[in-house]
């Protein structure tokens, strides 16, 4: 088993997430600790500005600069690991064009820490096809598994959804062996989820999201704007299937003529609504989805989607998880099957070709004696 960090600064720009577990790179040994560290106000502006930017464009050395700056800041409260996952900040994710882009330096992490860092997890995947999006699906996969063992999941598919910046959704069936496997998962990004209710909150009101969802709770829905959001083509189309942070840019444009809580309620419906509308690409109706990242801490949101989706819609703390680490801890996962040349993607969770490895191993440099 490996001492394993795993740092995860998501799409929504709060902070940065570490948690620690133990595990082979198949089995879930043990959870460990976990932290927080929020951006700063200077920080969040200046990962905001580069968003949507490419290297070598402007500000993206800087946004790097911060993202080092503050994993290695993390990394220092946990000396006990053995090795560092470290996801970086996307700015820019265009799997078909582009690539994907998530700033940050494992080298330079590496060095700061004398730890050795995996890194750069999505572009592998996107060269040879695939989304680069979701990863944490096959984590969910070890997740369920664990939570089957420990007596606290039956062991029949789940479906884990989980709502950051943007929301992902992974069907899981825990009897299969391994997350590569033939009809062990599938996933895909469901849509917009908490990044367009921030960026409202922060326009508006100066906060930094909904806290609640008790804005959202206020309002009303605007039922033309929901429509029109739904007509988007991104949801005919099949899984899996990634999103960047602001492709639902029509969106906050469209609630901007809407006060202030039924632009919230509306973004809260379009939140539930697009999850709805995926799933009809699940292998098979699921009967708990279990709710993951920072979503579900908003009561409209959770409401919402207790209303439009046909399952028990629960906290992943109901299969004894924890909601707010899980990515981190998912990083952390991953970073030890790349050092085992273990798989973190494969057709049904990116729609790359086979099975896909991916991430860089980065060592710290060694002093002469
Ligand atoms: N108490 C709360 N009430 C309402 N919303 C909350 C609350 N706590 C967190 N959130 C929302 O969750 C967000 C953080 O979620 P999370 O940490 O899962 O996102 P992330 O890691 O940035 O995203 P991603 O999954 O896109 O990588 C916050 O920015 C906020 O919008
Ligand atoms: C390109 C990118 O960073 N995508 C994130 C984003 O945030 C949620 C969703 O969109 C998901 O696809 C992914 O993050 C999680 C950790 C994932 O890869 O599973």
């Amino acid at each position: 088993m490996i001492r394993a960090l795993g740092m995860m600064s998501g799409t929504s720009l709060d902070g940065v997430d570490a948690a620690e577990i133990e595990t082979d790179g198949i089995t879930i040994a043990s959870f460990g600790d976990s932290r927080f560290r929020s951006y700063s106000d200077n920080e969040a502006a200046v990962l905001h500005g580069a968003l949507g930017r490419w290297p070598g464009e402007a500000g993206v050395d800087e946004a790097a600069g911060i993202s080092v700056a503050c994993h290695a800041d993390l990394a220092g409260e946990f000396p006990d690991v053995e090795v560092i996952g470290y996801h970086g900040q996307t700015l820019a994710h265009d799997p078909h064009g582009r690539g994907t882009h998530q700033a940050g330096d494992g080298v330079a992490l590496a060095h700061k820490t004398g730890r050795p860092v995996v890194w750069d997890f999505r572009s592998e995947d996107v060269r040879q096809g695939g989304e680069g999006a979701p990863l944490a699906p096959f984590f969910h996969w070890a997740c369920a598994r664990w939570a089957v063992g420990a007596g606290l999941l039956p062991a029949a598919p789940v479906a884990f959804l989980n709502l950051g910046g943007v929301g992902n959704i992974t069907w899981v069936d825990p009897s299969c062996d391994t997350p590569e496997e033939n009809g062990a998962c599938l996933a895909f990004d469901t849509g917009p989820a908490n990044a367009p209710i921030n960026d409202l909150m922060r326009k508006r009101l100066r906060q930094s999201h909904d806290s609640g969802g008790r804005l959202a709770a206020r309002g009303r829905t605007n039922q033309s704007v929901l429509q029109r959001f739904l007509a988007h083509p991104y949801f005919e189309r099949p899984a899996p299937k990634s999103l960047d942070r602001d492709q639902f840019v029509e969106l906050s444009a469209a609630v901007e003529a809407l006060s202030d809580a039924d632009a919230a309620a509306t973004l809260v419906a379009a939140l539930a609504a697009a999850v709805a509308a995926g799933w009809r690409w699940l292998p098979s109706a699921p009967s708990t989805v279990l709710v993951c990242g920072g979503g579900r801490h908003n009561e409209s949101i959770m409401s919402a989607l207790g209303a439009q989706l046909p399952a028990n819609v629960r906290p992943v703390e109901a299969a004894g998880l924890d909601g707010d680490m899980l990515e981190a801890q998912a990083f952390a996962w991953l970073a030890v099957r790349v050092l085992k040349g273990l798989p973190c993607s494969g057709p049904m969770t990116t729609g790359v070709a086979g099975p896909v490895c991916g991430g860089r191993i980065s060592h710290p440099k060694r002093s002469c004696a």
